[in-house]
């Protein structure tokens, strides 16, 4: 009796312990040794947490196999799940930090130490700040993360070459135009920037070359130097009283508004996305492009560089514009076309420019832009003092370490954007749609090619409390993972859904369910298919499953017309037999003579004595042999192993 409550004791500071590492690994990411085991034996496996990086990369290596390699600073046994996720991430099946080694961490411009810092804490950081693109295409395949500036151009090359292990590119700062946001989609690397911490660097930018332009700043400057005193040269315009157009009246432009308005301007503003009580409350009229550009004094932008931007300001906008108009560029090169700039300086339309970025950066020394005596040139400082580059560094530092992670970032520009309460919400119904899927894929008959699934979601709450972009892309995830060798993650879903010509269609479904609750159960369809388990069709031919979360874990709740109740874990096989007694025996001891364990069962039927479909989960795969022999049993009608 003492003997068996001690050993209950025993057990229990054991789990205590195997939980206290388990989490202490996956939280703060310490090389997990030990990993060379984890594979062959993934089930209460005896670990080693080390600070060294050697098991992993000997187990990459195919050489690993032994304990003991790196020095012990705590042991303990870590659940079979904690090290398949682990397995799994490194071998890059799944997102996430990949326990056992750093995130390598390239940084292709100069990035303020204070990101750097935060960097260094938990990846392995290296700063190759002169790197050309070859150099780049070459390097990338060995980083987890990639930070740029706006000097670095993100090709599909790029992409390309740091395919499958490349997860992250993080802009630091706001203009993503450097990136190839459609190859980083295809090829699953989540673009995240930090969009806030340089904007009022960018506006007291924009506002210094207004006002050095008006009071020709930089020539007298130029000229004073060079032993010249020319005051009548350089008489300029007063600010005060005139019209300032700001066309993109996003974050730098309003905040250049707020501060023009404090040198006494009128402020006018054109963008098409703009909110207009935010105008109003700095007092800026919101207005059509034509009328910005053509009543205004002074004109600065600050939209981004899309292809509808994209020269933008040409021959014929400039000919409307009022002659002798002043024009700063804060925001891309490419938005004026350069070649029109010159001609409409040289005709006196525009009388000064002020650039910040150009076309080419930097501009051709042979560039005219360069030589105009009316014009003011930066080499793109706009983000550049010490406040904004350190805030900027942190941002994306933050950013990119979440993204490595597996965190949404609130700043990713190709990937849904969820509030960390959504998502933990909902996370175990990602789990529930991902197996879902991958069940519902496995009973599709071989040959016959999936085109349209439908999700249906019951909730009681009402379809606009209910975020699922998530859930459709884990599902997705589900469905094309097992029968094809892409990886799909909630970057590329939808893109490889699409390039796969699956066409995903949800329905929600308002149930009287628990409103604590985000979700009552989870359907998945497959229509137009044969299924090799026939009992999974339902009433109008689809193949239709349904699941729950119960006590924070995924279950199947029915199959076809068919109630069950399982849990989606390990293996499930699924039997549809003539409801009758000693059925749950017959299977139960051909998986036992095979020594598969059966870790649940649950038995659905239409009514007694008729059908019953006989739901049973397996830790192990049961060989040929016990397929074959459950197969034989007269009284079972088909039956199907699926793997979750
Ligand atoms: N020179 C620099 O160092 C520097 C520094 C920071 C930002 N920037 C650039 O400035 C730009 C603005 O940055 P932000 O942080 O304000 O971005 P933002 O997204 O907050 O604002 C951009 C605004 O432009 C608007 N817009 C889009 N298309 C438009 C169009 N055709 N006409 C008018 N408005 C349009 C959008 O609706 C949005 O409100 C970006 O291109 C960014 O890269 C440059
Ligand atoms: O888009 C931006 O944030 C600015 O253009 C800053 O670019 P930079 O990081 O190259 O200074």
């Amino acid at each position: 009796m003492w003997e068996r409550k001690r050993e209950r004791e025993r057990r229990k500071r054991k789990r205590k312990r195997a939980a206290m590492a388990s989490s202490a690994c996956s939280k703060s990411m310490i090389p997990l040794g030990g990993l060379c085991e984890a594979k062959s034996k993934l089930c209460k496996v005896k670990v080693s947490v080390s600070v060294s990086l050697r098991p992993l990369a000997m187990y990459r290596k195919g050489k690993g196999k032994g304990k003991g390699m790196g020095k012990c600073s705590c042991s303990g046994v870590v659940g079979k799940n904690v090290m398949e996720t682990c397995v799994r991430r490194w071998k890059g099946e799944e997102d996430g930090w990949c326990l056992g080694e750093k995130p390598r961490i390239l940084v292709s411009e100069k990035l303020g130490e204070a990101g750097l810092k935060v960097l260094r804490e938990v990846g392995e950081v290296e700063c190759a700040y002169e790197v050309t693109q070859e150099e780049l295409c070459r390097k990338i395949a060995g980083f987890d993360a990639l930070i740029v500036r706006s000097g670095t151009k993100v090709s599909r090359e790029v992409l390309e070459a740091g395919k499958g292990r490349l997860k992250v590119v993080g802009r630091a700062g706001v203009g993503i135009d450097n990136v190839d946001l459609q190859a980083a989609t295809e090829y699953g690397c989540l673009v995240v920037n930090a969009p806030t911490a340089n904007t009022i660097a960018a506006a007291e930018h924009g506002i210094a070359l207004l006002a050095s332009m008006a009071r020709n700043v930089a020539q007298a400057d130029a000229s004073t130097k060079a032993g010249q005193w020319l005051r009548s040269k350089y008489v300029g315009v007063s600010m005060v009283g005139k019209t300032l157009a700001v066309i993109g009246f996003g974050k730098v432009g309003s905040e250049v508004a707020r501060r023009a308005k404090g040198l006494g301007m009128h402020v006018i503003a054109h963008d098409p996305y703009a909110p207009s009580d935010r105008a109003r409350s700095i007092g800026v009229d919101l207005v059509s492009f034509d009328e910005a550009i053509s009543t205004c004094d002074f004109i600065s932008l600050h939209m981004p560089l899309t292809p509808s931007t994209t020269n933008l300001f040409n021959d014929s906008i400039f000919s409307k514009m009022k002659p002798g108009v002043r024009i700063v560029n804060v925001s891309r090169g490419g938005v004026i076309d350069e070649d029109s700039l010159l001609r409409a300086l040289d005709s006196g339309i525009v009388s000064q420019a002020a650039l910040d970025v150009f076309t080419q950066e930097p501009p051709s020394p042979h560039s005219k832009l360069l030589q105009h005596h009316n014009v003011t040139l930066t080499p793109h400082l706009g983000a550049s003092t010490l406040e904004a580059q350190e805030g900027v560094a942190i941002e994306i530092a933050e950013a990119v370490l979440g993204a490595l992670k597996g965190d949404l970032s609130s700043t990713a520009v190709n990937a849904p954007m969820v509030s960390p309460e959504v998502m933990s919400e909902l996370s175990p119904y990602f789990v529930l749609s991902e197996k879902l899927g991958r069940l519902a894929v496995q009973l599709v008959s071989g040959g016959t090619g999936i085109k349209s699934v439908k999700v249906v979601y019951r909730s009681s709450r009402g379809p606009d409390d209910l975020d699922t972009r998530l859930l459709r892309a884990m599902v997705t995830k589900g469905i094309i993972e097992p029968i094809s060798n892409t990886i799909v993650n909630l970057v590329n879903a939808d893109f490889i859904a699409k390039q796969k010509g699956l066409r995903l269609s949800e329905e929600r479904v308002v149930v009287d369910s628990s409103p604590d609750l985000p979700l009552d159960s989870i359907q998945v369809q497959i229509s137009s298919v044969d299924s090799k388990f026939a009992s999974a069709l339902s009433e109008n031919g689809l193949i239709s499953i349904d699941g729950k979360v119960k006590f924070g874990e995924p279950h199947l709740t029915c199959v076809g017309s068919f109630d069950v109740d399982v849990s989606l874990e390990g293996n499930l096989i699924l039997c549809r037999q003539v409801d009758q007694p000693g059925m749950i025996g017959l299977v139960g001891n051909i998986l036992g003579q095979q020594n598969v364990n059966v870790s649940f069962m649950s038995v659905g039927r239409t009514s007694r004595r008729k059908q019953a479909i006989m739901a049973i989960g397996v830790d192990e795969e049961p060989n040929k042999e016990a397929l074959h022999n459950i197969g034989a049993v007269p009284s079972i009608q088909e039956f199907v192993f699926l793997k979750l």
